[in-house]
């Protein structure tokens, strides 16, 4: 992790944090080098991919940002919009037992999800209060996710109980953690890479720590599995939807989309809507069309 044995002039290689103006990069070679940005190319952000190149003084700047997958965007305290991360591929959705879950809020990560076009995970923690806190609508939420086709998994930050599980779900995707305060997501995040001390520590002597709040690090665990962290990333819900990103976010909506007798339908009060048929039908969950439906009124 030394930029000292760093011979080539330029290479194509990985933001793992930034720093202000300063952006650290993961080269090929898994060496970090201190990169800065031409003015245009000042949004790179963590997880991007970029093309650097070293000049005569010795100083190394991105030249190039590559085409991404996605990116989470949010407003900084002055309105304007910045980029917190790159290229992200799975949302892990954390909720606990206690603080309840909040399904109206998984729901709208997994919105987050589908908008970018990522995998979404849920994972609850906390398994050891399972038994005094889970209620049998609780279960069924979770069967319900399941029967659309997102996975469920149960761990344990305490104990390290599924963290293998949730390790390998990880394995050549960079995945980001999210959910509310007190589900435990810095305990997930301290089973998962109990080394990551080490990697805050090296990034922050470039300073200027009062920007780790809303930048990103990016971490190398085994199996090349990649988990971007940082309080901006983990408490990032996605805001203005219109009301069709919202139906869109409902995955097991999409084969009615269409069918509906107004193409502007909100699936609401029209009539011959091919969703509240579908729920009539017990095609797709009462609960979660409910859930839709309050998040339709508070768009
Ligand atoms: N009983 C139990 N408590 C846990 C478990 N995992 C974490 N906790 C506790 O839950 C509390 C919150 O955990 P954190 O990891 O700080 O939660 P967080 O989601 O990072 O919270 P914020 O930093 O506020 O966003 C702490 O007191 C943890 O010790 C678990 O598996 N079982
Ligand atoms: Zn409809």
């Amino acid at each position: 992790m030394s930029n000292e044995t760093h011979v080539a002039t330029k290479g194509t290689g990985r933001v793992i944090t930034r720093f202000g103006a300063e952006l650290l990069v993961q080269c090929a070679d898994k060496t970090t080098l201190r990169c800065t940005t031409k003015r245009k190319l000042d949004n790179a952000a963590c997880g991007d991919w970029v093309d650097w190149q070293r000049n005569e003084t010795g100083t190394a700047r991105i030249d190039k940002i590559h085409k991404r997958k996605n990116d989470i965007t949010r407003l900084t305290y002055r309105g304007r919009p910045k980029t917190i991360a790159a290229n992200v591929d799975q949302l892990i959705i954390v909720s606990s037992w206690l603080p309840e879950p909040i399904w109206s809020l998984v729901d709208r990560y997994i919105i987050a999800a589908e908008r970018l076009n990522a995998e979404a995970l849920i994972v609850i923690n906390k398994t050891d209060l399972a038994e005094e806190y889970a209620t049998p609508e609780d279960w069924e939420a979770l069967k319900e996710y399941e029967h659309i086709g997102y996975r469920v998994l149960h761990v344990s930050g305490m104990s390290g109980e599924g963290i293998d599980e949730l390790h390998k779900t990880m394995s050549g995707k960079t995945n980001i953690l999210l959910g509310r305060s007190g589900v435990g997501k810095s305990s997930i995040a301290n089973q998962i890479m109990p080394d990551a001390e080490i990697v805050t520590a090296n990034i922050s002597t470039s300073g200027e720590g009062r920007h780790t709040t809303t930048t990103a690090n990016l971490y190398e665990l085994a199996d090349e599995a990649y988990l971007m962290d940082s309080p901006g990333v983990r408490d990032y819900v996605p805001d203005n939807l219109d009301a069709i990103q919202l139906a869109n976010g409902y995955r097991e909506f999409i084969p009615y989309l269409n069918s509906c007798r107004f193409s502007n339908c909100t699936h609401n009060h029209e009539p011959q809507c091919s969703i509240r048929q579908a729920v009539e039908d017990k095609e797709i969950s009462p609960n979660r069309y409910q859930r839709y439906l309050d998040a339709l009124n508070n768009l």
